[in-house]
């Protein structure tokens, strides 16, 4: 049986490329960004003042003068005001231009005005204060944010500034979640005492509706024609296609055997790892993706965080970091397998993640999932883990 990173390389060696879009720029948080932005003016466009206050000529203030006339008021948005006069100053607005012929600004808690004159009344004055200069931050041209970048809020507004409407975003694979099982009712249907509501389905959907991800569900009973059919049709419709349950060893684990049937090559069965363990992986010769996770809610939680989600990101070009944190408990596990073991997430004082375990009873018990927020993967070769040590850790939870 492969081990998880090997089973990973396996995935990792199937990214794909699917093209690029564009979109309104106020739909595209969250994408990733698929083209440079250029800052299509200096940044900032003209010498803007940042204080309410004058404007006056530091010569002036040199030469000892701390009494002006007022010449004029320009706010911010207003033409700039011409033909300074010496021992003159402008009355000026935060974000206003700077005026002509004045290169200093003092702030209206430095100066007294009274009638049509300003007195400044304060000495420590340096010459081109509280201006912020023409083209400081970027210059006309420059890569403001280059592209593979997540879109953020900040880049949201670096977007709209240089005046893009559309922006280009790295597209996503067209995705469908098969779930199967003739245990399995709808949500809003009542479960005789011997079936469960489904649910896997609609969690792998929200996991990936935090992506920005639109998908599809199919559900299919157990019976081999309709698997084989569903799964066929999927094939032709779907760039990559989920699945969770029937791949075990049960009499009605139809679903390796029809994947080959319809064309979808075995690239593993099995990972030693817990939970988990069944999942399936393939494609076909036209380049769509299966990951048939096993059905136990925990195994294809884990298993959608731990292959599916870094397939994603590494498919759009997203650059990831490894992420550690330090086991906050001692915790023994005997299997020879890798472990994913639940945890609670805290930032301690000193700045380290601390992963506090609570592990839950089984692959089965998806009611842990809603109170932990990550897994450690812990390595297969020990069976006894103890606090401090650190280990790879995988989030979820996250809003
Ligand atoms: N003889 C063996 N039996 C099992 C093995 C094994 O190695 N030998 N592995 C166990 C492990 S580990 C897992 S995980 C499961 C995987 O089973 P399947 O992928 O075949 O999934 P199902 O049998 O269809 O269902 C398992 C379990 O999960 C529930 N389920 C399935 N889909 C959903 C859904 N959409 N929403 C909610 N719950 C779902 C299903 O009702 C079952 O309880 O096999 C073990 N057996
Ligand atoms: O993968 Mo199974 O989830 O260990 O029960
Ligand atoms: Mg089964």
């Amino acid at each position: 049986m492969i081990t998880v990173e090997q089973a990973w390389h396996i995935i990792q060696n199937q990214t794909r490329d699917y093209g690029t879009e564009a979109v309104a720029f106020e739909r595209s948080l969250g994408r990733i960004l698929a083209e440079d932005i250029l800052a299509d003016r200096d940044m900032p466009p003209f010498d803007r003042v940042t204080m309410d206050g004058i404007a006056i000529n530091y010569t002036d203030f040199a030469g000892g003068n701390r009494s002006f006339t007022i010449a004029g008021t320009q706010a911010a948005g207003d033409e700039p005001l011409r033909g300074s006069k010496p021992d003159h100053c402008v009355e000026i607005m935060t974000g206003a231009v700077l005026p002509e012929g004045f290169d200093t600004i003092i702030r209206y808690e430095d100066v007294l005005i009274t009638g049509n004159h300003a007195e400044v009344i304060v000495e420590n004055i340096r010459r081109g204060q509280n201006i912020h200069n023409k083209g400081k931050d970027k210059q006309q041209g420059d890569v403001v944010a280059a592209k593979g970048r997540v879109i953020s809020p900040a880049l949201i507004s670096i977007i709209a500034s240089v005046g893009k409407t559309n922006v280009l975003v790295k597209k996503f694979p067209k995705v469908v979640i098969i779930s199967s099982g003739d245990e399995l009712v709808e949500v809003d249907e009542t479960p005789a005492i011997y079936q469960i509501r489904r649910s896997n389905n609609y969690t792998i959907k929200a996991i990936l509706q935090q992506q920005g991800l639109q998908i599809d569900m199919v559900h299919i009973p157990d019976e081999p024609n309709v698997t084989r059919d569903e799964i066929s049709r999927c094939l032709d419709n779907y760039d990559v296609i989920l699945l969770s349950g029937g791949i075990s060893m049960g009499k009605f684990d139809y679903i390796p055997q029809a994947l080959e049937e319809v064309g979808v090559t075995k690239l593993f069965h099995k990972v030693r790892q817990r939970p988990g363990k069944p999942f399936w992986f393939g494609a076909n010769d036209k380049g769509v993706l299966v990951f048939a996770f096993p059905g136990n809610p925990v195994a294809t939680f884990m298993c959608v965080h731990r292959y599916f989600l870094p397939w994603l990101q590494d498919t759009l070009g997203l650059l990831t970091q490894k992420r550690y944190a330090v086991l906050a408990a001692d915790f023994t596990f005997e299997p020879d397998l890798e472990y994913f073991l639940q945890v609670q997430t805290t930032m301690a004082p000193d700045g380290r993640t601390m992963a506090t375990p609570l592990a839950g009873n089984g692959s089965g018990d998806f009611a842990n999932l809603a109170d932990t927020d990550a897994f450690l993967q812990l390595p297969a070769d020990r069976t006894d883990f103890e606090a401090g040590e650190v280990f790879e850790l995988f989030q979820f939870n996250r809003n």
